[in-house]
Order: C-alpha cells, then structure tokens, then sequence
C-alpha cells in the first residue's frame, strides 16, 4: 500500500487517514461517558474548577462534578428513571448544564436536548420523536411546554431540581448500572444532507472517541490542563456539547459558562477570567472585526487561540480578523453533529493554515468522491468528502431509511460538502452539496420551512435556498410560485413563517418567480434556483434604488 506521509493519501485504496498517531481507545465493553471521564481524573485537578459561572463566579470543582453527577443520577433513579428511558433538557447554557448531561448519562438514560428558542409545535414534534419520559426546563420556558401537549412526561423545574441537589447534599453510593460502549448516550437533532430535522443517535463509544481524540490533540499543546476556555456556545447543540463535555473534562482544563452570548459580555468574561482558548462561531468572528475599535477598551492579551466552526468563514474575515488581532490565533475546525463534534481540527499544523478547515483528528479517515463517477480522487482534486470512524453516529432513530442514505455499508458518513484535502493532508470545504442553511451557524432545514410554505392557501410551489448576508452567513430566502392571480406580498409570506418556528429560521427574503426548477426525478433543482434568484433579488434590489 502506497501511503503518503504528508497528504495521509493512500493511493491503492483511495483513503486518506489522520497524520496523528492514534490513541488507544478503551476497549472495555462495559464503559460509559461519564464514569471514562470520572476515572481519568488526576489528584491534582480534583479542587480545580471544572466550570465557572461568567456573571456570579460561582464554580464547581472537578470533584465536586464527581460526586454531583453520582447525586443526579440517584435522583433521576428515584423519579423512575431507567436505563435506556429519554430525559429531554430544554434549558440555554448554565453552569450545571454539563453536570446534567453527565447525570442522565450515569443512570443509563439518554440525553437529548431542544433549543430553548423552539416554538411549541417544535418542541412537540421533537417529544413525539422521542418520547421523553422526563424533561427538564425552566420557569421560563415551562409554559411552552405544559400546554398542549397530549400525553405529558414527568416535566421538572431546573431550577427547583438544583436547589434541592445543591443545598441538600447526601452522600449517595456510587451509582451501579451496566453501560455498554453501545448504549445510547444521547439523541441530538440534524438535518443532515436533506429533508427536516433527524434525531442523531449517538453511543457512549462515540463520546469516549471524541473524548480520547480532543485529549489527544490538545494535550500536544503546552500547558492544555492549564487552558482557560469560555463556552459561549450552546451545549444543546453537538459543537459547544463535544467540546465541553467531551474535550476540556477529558484534558481538566477550566471552562467559563456564559448563558447567553453578547460580545459585550464575552470580552468582559475573556479578561476578567483570562481565557486562554475561545471556541466561536463565524459570526463572533464577524462581530469582532467590525467592533474592533470598541475591543480596545478590554485586555484580550490571554486568548491564544479563537477556534472557529459550525459554518465556513470567508476568507476576507480571517483575513481582517488576523489584522487586528495579531497576537491571537485563529483557527478552523470541522464537524458534524453526526460525527459526535470535530473530526478536523489545525492543531499540528504551523504557518497560515487559515482557510483549511484543519487535518483529520486520529482515527479519522476521509474520502474525497468524485460527485459524478463515485470514484475516490487524490489530494487537490475536489468532490464530497466522507468521513468514517469511531465517532461516526450509529445513524437516526428509528429510521433505517434515512440512516442507509447517510452511512453506506462500510461505514462512510457522507457529510454533503464539497471538499479537497491538499498535499499535506489540510482539508478545504468548498462548497456545500447538501440542503442546508446555516443562520448563525444554526441549521436550518429548507424541507421544514417549505412544507409550512405549502399550506398556504395562495402558495403553488416553493423553495427556500441560502442568501449571503455579512453578519449571519446565510440567511433563508422563499422562491414562490404564486397560485392563480394571488397578489399575496413579500411581509405576508414572512409572518405567516414567523410564528410557526424558532426566529433563527425565519424567512428573512422572498423573491417572485414563474416556476421552480426541477430535475427529470422531480427534485428542485437549488443550484440553478440560488443563482437565479441572487441575480432577481439584486436586480430588484437595483431597480428599486433608480
Ligand atoms: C451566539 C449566536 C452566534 C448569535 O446569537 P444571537 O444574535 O443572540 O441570536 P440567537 O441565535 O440567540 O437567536 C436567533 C434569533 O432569535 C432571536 N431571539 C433570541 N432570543 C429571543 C427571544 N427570547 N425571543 C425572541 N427572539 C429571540 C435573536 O434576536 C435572533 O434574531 P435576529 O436578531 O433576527 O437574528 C447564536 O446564533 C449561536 O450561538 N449560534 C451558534 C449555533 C451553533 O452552535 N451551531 C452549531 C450547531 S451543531 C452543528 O451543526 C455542528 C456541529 C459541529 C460539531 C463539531 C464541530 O467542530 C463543528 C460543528
């Protein structure tokens, strides 16, 4: 077999595999997230903080996470809560957010998460998909979830929950259940490459990999147990999930938590608690340039590195972003919720890898197709890049359709971007393949937002495909085809999507048109649709400034 040592490209086989050496994965069958990270931890990180409040300050120690995950899970077992049964935790970031996760994980229970801007109708499609037998929640957020709804889990109040955790402490033994490497740990939602949002089932094996593999990574830098991340992004979604979950408990550096992003607050975080590594989103990075001169006011002189992922940052951003920040680093990274979080990542590369997206973490190996004949192409030839390896999802619940489109039989995830790995094994995303818009790094589903579109009375036929905007990435704009003489306008379609979804997915464009284009098969054709419609929409866009 003919192996490049620099590009990992194999030419016999057409793979191409990760340039790290590859840690040893536990091969225990008997292991769940939680008690692999619990027995991984060092005497020396047992007081440090594993996470700090960013507003109050209030932390919680390495060990105290210990002996607090043991409580809930107890606590979880005496509300009835079994191995395999669904605990869903509809809440934004906090401090125990991590501790919760570990809890449910402890007892044998799956986690699974919703963002707590759903609307109602979103959050009761995601109970009807996966029938949780408990969900926790916040005063807040209770009354979206109490009405309504048909035959009702147990629904408890965070808050309630740890104020009797917290200030009633008992000392329970260590919990006992068998947990298997294949057990369940956690359904997250994606839509993959097409149609609406999909329940991601993912194992305690893919966890305990994405664990191992960040540990193994980051530990390569100096001082990773002395790191100091702030998590501004959301835990209920798989980026914030692996790498606060998985990646800075296995290394037992220290996370701030902040529970809602505003840069204002991020930079406050940054200096006062001297964050080392800050993971964002391409529109933090956007943000931060064009603030640049209300940054100075703050001392950002501890970040070493801004890891950037969740959508593709254009090039003129980094660019301008490395101007004006100079001392920090900025770095991509790449993954998929299906993937259990990043499977590329810069670390290991020197120089200016900026527009990479970085090279395979260990045990990742990757597959550049050619999207017309199937065939695998060697480094700089560009076609879908698949990806297989130990943190790749078992595939959506209980659906067998959807998971044998996504993983063929040996394994391969297809991720639905358009890709090139150069000749020293960097990964370059090019384009997207898949049918997806990504608001603010959130996905969000054309298939979900057409089907609301349909059952408009005055609607004969739809699409919805990204529109460029600076400060969101990409924003979702309708194509309509109007019925008959239906003289519906733009404000109408947007509200009549409003109040039916969370307000990232909102309509935020329409553009008019004679009909949408479709293959032989019957399928829309978006390429041809976003090309058409940018240059409608600029035109209107012209004719109205005449
Ligand atoms: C911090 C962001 C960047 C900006 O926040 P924001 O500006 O406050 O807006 P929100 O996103 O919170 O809210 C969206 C909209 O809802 C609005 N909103 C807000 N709260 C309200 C309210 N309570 N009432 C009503 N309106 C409201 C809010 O104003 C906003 O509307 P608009 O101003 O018109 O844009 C936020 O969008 C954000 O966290 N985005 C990141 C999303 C994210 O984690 N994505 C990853 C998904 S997982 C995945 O796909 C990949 C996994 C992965 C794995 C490994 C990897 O390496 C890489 C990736």
């Amino acid at each position: 077999m003919e192996v490049s040592v620099e590009s990992g490209f194999c030419s016999s086989t057409g793979n191409y595999s990760s340039k790290w050496n590859s840690p040893v994965l536990p091969q225990t069958p008997h292991l769940s997230l939680p008690s692999f990270l619990f027995s991984q931890l060092s005497p020396d990180a047992l007081l440090k903080p594993a996470f700090i409040d960013a507003k109050s300050g209030k932390s919680i120690s390495y060990g105290e996470l210990r002996s607090l995950t043991n409580t809930v899970a107890h606590v979880l077992h005496s509300l009835g809560i079994k191995k395999g049964d669904v605990v869903l935790v509809v809440a934004p970031n906090f401090l125990h957010y991590p501790l919760l996760v570990l809890g449910v994980m402890s007892v044998g229970a799956i986690f699974s998460t919703a963002n707590p801007l759903h609307t109602r109708l979103e959050l009761q499609y995601q109970i009807q998909d996966t029938n949780p037998k408990l969900i926790l929640t916040t005063q807040t957020l209770k009354s979206k979830l109490d009405e309504g709804m048909g035959s009702r889990p147990l629904l408890i109040l965070l808050e309630e929950l740890m104020d009797s955790l917290l200030h009633n402490p008992q000392h329970y033994p260590t919990f006992n259940v068998i947990i298997n490497q294949d057990d369940i740990a956690a359904l997250m939602y994606s839509s993959g490459t097409t149609g609406k949002s999909k329940s991601v089932v993912c194992l305690h094996r893919n966890f305990i990999s994405m664990s191992c593999s960040l540990r193994h990574v980051w530990e390569a830098e100096d001082g990773a147990f002395n790191d100091i991340y702030l998590c501004v992004l959301p835990l209920f979604h798989m980026f914030g999930l692996s790498l606060f979950v998985c990646g800075t408990l296995a290394i037992q550096s220290t996370t701030v938590v902040l529970n809602k992003y505003s840069l204002e607050d991020m930079l406050v975080s940054v200096e006062k608690y001297k964050v080392t590594r800050l993971p964002v989103v391409p529109p933090m990075v956007v943000q931060l340039v064009r603030l640049q001169d209300g940054v100075k006011g703050y001392d950002l002189s501890s970040v070493k590195e801004v890891m950037c992922s969740g959508a593709p940052l254009g090039r003129v951003h980094m660019e301008r972003f490395s101007k004006c920040y100079p001392q920090m680093r900025l770095s991509q990274c790449y993954g998929l919720t299906e993937t259990c979080g990043p499977i590329t990542l810069c670390n290991g590369f020197s120089g200016m890898v900026h527009e990479s997206i970085g090279g395979l973490t260990p045990h990742i190996e990757a597959k550049i197709v050619d999207v017309r004949t199937g065939k695998p192409l060697p480094p700089l030839e560009c076609g879908e890049l698949y990806v297989r390896g130990p943190s790749v999802m078992k595939g959506y619940f209980k659906d067998p359709i959807a998971t044998s489109l996504a993983i063929d039989k040996e394994g391969w995830l297809q991720t639905g971007d358009l890709c090139f790995i150069d000749m020293l094994g960097l990964v370059y995303i090019v384009d997207r393949i898949k049918e997806l818009i990504k608001y603010k790094a959130y996905q969000v589903a054309p298939a979900e937002l057409e089907e609301i579109l349909l059952a408009h009375p005055e609607i004969s036929e739809v699409a919805v495909i990204p529109y460029p905007d600076e400060g969101a990435g990409e924003i979702p704009m309708a194509c309509i085809v109007k019925k008959g003489i239906s003289e519906i306008e733009e404000e109408c379609i947007i509200s009549f999507v409003a109040n039916k979804v969370a307000p990232y997915k909102k309509i935020r464009k329409v553009v008019f048109v004679d009909s949408i284009p479709r293959s032989a098969s019957g399928k829309i054709l978006r390429r041809h649709l976003k090309a058409k419609a940018l240059t409608t929409h600029q035109q209107l866009q012209i004719s109205s400034k005449l």
